[in-house]
């Protein structure tokens, strides 16, 4: 990987600053509504607490103005439940206070700092060198000895937290770095024939896996779905009904034609639904591709497009997924999802990527799966042959 990872690191009696993303739905009242993303660092921060490490630990939580945007004070009391030791909360980040509790941790000790977004740098971009001029990288690194980045899911945002460390301190991969690198920067190297399972409702994105993947050789099918999968039908010429149509457009305006374009190209690889399901009077009401268009939204594939994607998966060697078949938070409408994803599982190897489709899994208890990243937007950026910026400064620091 060319990456330093904890193999290289000393813990021992050292103060490690480390940046996990524990970025978490919230519930109305604003407690975390999922912990998926806290239990995905308890393997590194027990490891690093475990070899004596006095560990500060960096999250975002949101986005300022919105919705998910709070303090991380349920995250620390969460992270200290499913640790095997005490996490500790300081409602600031890089104040006196901040760096007052990190110089009172011991060894074996852990700190969770306040959000990093509620300082208004850390929600702008900058190159790895501008972000480790900011106050927060400025203040916080002379209290470090080494830095940890284990925030695979926050990798693509060139932030002060996750890009501006490496300049100023030694710094680490964490495990789930580690492995999600692995995973997913080594398609390649995965069993054929690989099948990509592009669904959900992030129709560009799907459309740019689908373009890299294909125009790359990865891809031996492609199986289309969800509000994707409406796109490609209408691309293929079926009219799929205003309801529908709307629905893509307003997502995507362009996204009817790029499929086209794709299906142009390689039309033998990419599978369209052969019927859907739409919401009538309440209910699941099937609909063949034939007797389209209809007066209301397709909401999942139907059930001879299930059977028939589910056949692909029997014989794949890598199944990759990324988005949901239907609106799986109705369970009139979860059929496809659980239907696809449970046989998808069966292929030899398999990824899951999305925040979205993880947490479809979660919901409708499917597991089986070789990896699921803990990544949505970064691990489509892999997925699609991008570069990460905070993978590139670990980089450029171990070769430093
Ligand atoms: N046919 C459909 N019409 C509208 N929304 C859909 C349809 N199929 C799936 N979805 C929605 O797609 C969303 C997830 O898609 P997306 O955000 O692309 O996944 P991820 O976050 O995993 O990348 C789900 O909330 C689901 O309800
Ligand atoms: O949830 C995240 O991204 P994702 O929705 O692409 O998975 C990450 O925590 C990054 O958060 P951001 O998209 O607010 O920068």
């Amino acid at each position: 990987m060319g990456i330093p990872t904890l193999d290289d690191l000393a813990v021992d009696g050292t103060t490690v600053g480390i940046r996990v993303d524990i970025n978490s739905p919230l519930s109305d009242s604003g407690t975390l509504a999922d912990d998926a993303r806290l239990r995905a660092h308890v393997d590194t921060l027990n490891e690093l607490l475990d070899r004596g490490g006095r560990v500060a630990i960096l999250a975002h939580q949101g986005r300022p103005g919105g919705d998910e945007f709070a303090r991380l004070e349920d995250h620390a009391a969460r992270l200290s439940d499913l640790l095997d030791h005490p996490v500790e909360y300081c409602d600031a980040t890089f104040s006196a206070d901040a760096r007052a509790a990190i110089n009172l941790l011991e060894d074996g000790q852990a700190v969770l700092l306040e959000n990093t977004r509620f300082y208004s740098e850390e929600y702008m971009e900058f190159p790895a060198e501008k972000a480790a001029e900011t106050f927060l990288v400025e203040r916080l690194a002379p209290e470090l000895d080494a830095y940890v980045n284990d925030a695979f899911a926050a990798a693509h945002r060139s932030q002060p937290s996750i890009v501006g460390f490496p300049c100023r301190v030694d710094s680490y991969a964490g495990r789930v770095m580690e492995r999600e690198l692995d995973v997913l920067s080594n398609i390649e190297e995965t069993p054929t024939p690989r099948v990509y399972a592009l669904g959900g409702a992030k129709i560009a994105d799907a459309l740019d896996v689908a373009e890299s993947v294909l125009d790359r050789g990865l891809a031996d099918t492609i199986l289309t779905s969800g509000m994707t999968g409406n796109a490609f039908l209408a691309a293929s010429g079926v009219d799929v009904g205003e309801p529908s149509e709307s629905a893509i457009l307003d997502r995507d305006a362009t996204a009817i034609d790029q499929a086209a374009e794709l299906l142009d190209e390689y039309g033998e690889k990419i599978h369209v639904p052969d019927d859907v399901a739409v919401s009538r009077d309440g209910d699941r009401e099937e609909v063949d591709v034939a007797d389209l268009p209809v007066d209301a939204p397709a909401l999942d594939v139907g059930e001879a497009t299930i059977a028939a994607y589910a056949d692909v998966f029997e014989t794949a060697g890598t199944a990759i997924l990324n988005g949901p078949p239907g609106v799986f938070e109705e369970d009139a409408f979860a059929l496809g999802t659980r239907e696809i994803f449970g046989a998808a599982a069966s292929a030899e190897y398999s990824i899951v990527g999305g925040g979205d489709t993880a947490a479809s899994l979660r919901q409708l208890g499917i597991d089986g799966f070789d990896h699921v990243s803990t990544g949505g937007g970064a691990a489509l950026r892999l997925l699609t042959g991008g570069t990460l910026p905070a993978v590139e400064v670990l980089r450029q620091d171990s070769e430093a």
